[in-house]
């Protein structure tokens, strides 16, 4: 279980594949350096940074999926443990951000979809819905997309939104995190802490 979140009653959560770009983001929203790498699986624990002034908290939750050198039972307890940390905060997180691949996740989500399976990030979408809170997507690595409208509709579909992506600029998000091009994510992020009547929090995005 994760246990070294400080005690906040705002928090916005990172969540996604490993190696996504969750802590490269971690790092632009809030300019404090967390460890990044090529290798899928860095973050183990969560990250958190928080605002004691504001009682604000940003975490960057450990990525699930495949992650390299990390066995299949422990890469399930994780799972476990992101679903228990989001069900246990779930009334003090304002937004859920899922950060996605921008160049992979449409054939992630493809081959994980059959008529058992659900893609992970599709259910998580679903499962903070469930739970009120309201979910971003973060779409990542831009930089590496050409067909950028095209990808990005392909995206919104997987995730039951009807295409063209524009229309769901609250919950679909282009942004390139290495570069420091988040201004995208800071607009719909914003838009939920306006709708949370949280508009003291809109100076951090
Ligand atoms: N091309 C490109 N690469 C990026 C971008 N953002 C992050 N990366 C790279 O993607 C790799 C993974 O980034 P991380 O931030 O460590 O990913 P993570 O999601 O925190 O990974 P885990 O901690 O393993 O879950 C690093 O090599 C980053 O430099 C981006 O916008 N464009
Ligand atoms: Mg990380």
């Amino acid at each position: 279980m994760f246990e070294n979140r400080p005690d906040r009653d705002a928090e916005i959560v990172l969540l996604g594949r490993s190696n996504v770009g969750k802590s490269t983001l971690m790092r632009e929203i809030t300019g404090h350096d967390f460890t990044t790498g090529g290798k899928p699986g860095v973050t183990r624990q969560p990250n958190h940074y928080d605002w004691a002034s504001e009682s604000f908290v940003v975490t960057d939750l450990p990525g699930f999926g495949f992650m390299s050198g990390v066995e299949e039972d422990r890469q399930e307890s994780i799972k476990t443990d992101i679903v228990r940390y989001i069900e246990e905060h779930a009334d003090a997180i304002l937004a859920g951000v899922i950060v996605l691949d921008g160049k992979a996740a449409v054939d992630i989500i493809d081959r994980h979809t059959t008529e058992e399976e659900i893609p992970h990030a599709v259910e998580l979408y679903g499962f903070l819905q469930e739970l009120g809170i309201p979910p971003v997507l973060a779409v990542n690595k831009m930089d590496k997309v050409d067909d950028r409208d095209e990808r990005l509709g392909d995206i919104a579909d997987r995730f039951g939104l009807v295409p063209p992506w524009e229309q769901w600029r609250d919950t679909i998000a282009p942004i390139t995190a290495k570069k420091g091009d988040i201004d995208a994510l800071n607009q719909a992020v914003r838009v939920h802490l306006e709708d949370a009547k949280r508009d003291d929090l809109k100076k951090f995005f």
